[in-house]
């Protein structure tokens, strides 16, 4: 969280480079270029650096800097590969996404209603992990062949998954990543479970448009279809008394002068695995992005913008925005409705659960309040699986009694 005025950060001058282009997002941040050489004047927080540059002073993203010159991240290293196939090589996050079921009936229940969609049709599964689509299709349509592409260790055992379940004579596994692999012909569906937090962090829907371009037939299905991000004001008390009400008289002691640090501390970075009820709603949730898979270019992805503009339902207290996503899967088969995973609170719990960005300080809100702003979700140009999500909003009171300053503020919250 970016605050306004100086606060107790460990007063340096450090020397460091950029290692990328920074557009600054408002009043308080310090826009520079790649190789410019900029002053740390306070580590305000892990993620945002007070800084000088050419006399101009704001805060910069410390991932966006580093100490010497020479030697930018290389381009492997941005992928931090080793580190993510690594932990998709262990059974972990397998167990974890196939015991989530909203998630894998879907694409069971995709299977199922488009028999004809697949009927002697040629599938890429991208990202198959243990194959469990793949052995969807297979086992419930009659595919001519199903190429199953895993870049990590698990794919040893797909192989093994796929003889055991008698799918050996139509599922093909193919160790490696997509990008580098050459499959044996164009596919007529492309089927991927790519979803990460806030639909785009990993960034493996990089991944998936780069098969789509290089192996899906002219007028291919990409399932998923298309892809969205929702939004939300909502309020948040008791993450709030838990990260900062604490402080207040732990044991009958007052603690009170550490809750700027723990604003600061647990509010500067968004909260992953928060579980939003309904009722924490203070409006009607919103879809600020939609990507269209069959359309969506990997330039596209570098920055996307939603506008939102809210009408407070209920009197209550905003702590902050909460976001979420959800996918359609568009089907051939005449009469197909579109199914949908949804991983917002008004569906079936998922592993995804949603993400919540939450305010320095909350804010009072009315019925008839209107919360209007920007969301810009901002790929990180160092690291190729990371994002800033920058939020800009103001407050607009319709209550006559207590005019609600109208404040434009701005969140980052870095993944
Ligand atoms: N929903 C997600 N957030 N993650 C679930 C799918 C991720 C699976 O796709 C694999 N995977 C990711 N990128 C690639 C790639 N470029 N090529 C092959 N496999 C990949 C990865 O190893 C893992 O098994």
């Amino acid at each position: 969280m970016l605050q306004e005025r100086g606060d107790n950060g460990v007063d340096t001058t450090e020397e460091f480079f950029g290692v990328a282009d920074f557009s600054a997002y408002g009043s308080n941040q310090l826009r520079f270029s790649v190789g410019d050489k900029l002053l740390v004047h306070k580590r305000t927080s892990s993620d945002w650096w007070w800084a000088e540059l050419r006399e101009s002073f704001g805060y910069v993203p410390s991932s966006y800097l580093q100490a010497e010159a020479e030697n930018v991240v290389q381009e492997e290293d941005a992928w931090q590969d080793e580190e993510y196939f690594g932990s998709y090589g262990t059974l972990k996050l397998h167990l974890e996404m196939l015991s989530d079921k909203p998630r894998t009936e879907v694409y069971r229940q995709v299977i199922l209603t488009n028999p004809a969609t697949l009927k002697g049709k040629v599938v890429l599964d991208l990202g198959c992990g243990t194959g469990i689509i793949s052995l969807f299709c297979a086992s419930l349509a009659e595919p001519a062949a199903v190429y199953a592409v895993e870049a990590s260790t698990v794919a040893e055992y797909t192989t093994k998954l796929v003889k055991d379940n008698g799918c050996g004579d139509v599922v093909t596994v193919f160790q490696g990543r997509v990008e580098e692999l050459t499959l044996p012909e164009k596919v007529d569906v492309l089927v991927s479970e790519w979803m990460g937090n806030c639909l785009l962090f990993e960034y493996m829907v990089e991944s998936v448009l780069h098969a789509r371009d290089c192996w899906l037939k002219e007028g291919g299905m990409m399932w998923p279809s298309l892809a969205s991000i929702t939004l939300v004001p909502c309020e948040a008390f008791h993450n709030f008394s838990e990260k900062v009400g604490f402080w207040e008289n732990p044991y009958g002691l007052d603690f009170s002068c550490l809750q700027p640090l723990a604003r600061k501390e647990f509010f500067s970075k968004p909260k992953f695995n928060h579980e939003i009820q309904p009722q924490d709603c203070l409006c009607t949730p919103t879809d600020v992005i939609t990507l269209n898979m069959h359309t969506l270019q990997v330039s596209d992805l570098e920055r996307l913008q939603g506008e939102f503009s809210f009408k407070v339902e209920k009197a209550g207290t905003f702590h902050g925005f909460t976001a979420w996503f959800s996918v359609q899967f568009h089907g051939l088969e005449r009469d197909a409705a579109a199914l949908i995973l949804d991983s917002g609170p008004h569906s079936a719990p998922t592993h995804w659960k949603q993400t919540l960005f939450m305010l320095d300080t909350p804010v009072t809100v009315h019925p008839g309040d209107s919360i209007s702003g920007t969301v810009v979700f901002h790929r990180n140009p160092v690291w190729r699986r990371h994002l800033t999500i920058t939020f800009q909003w103001c407050i607009g009171g319709s209550s006559t009694e207590d005019s609600i300053q109208s404040k434009a503020s701005i969140l980052n919250g870095f993944i």
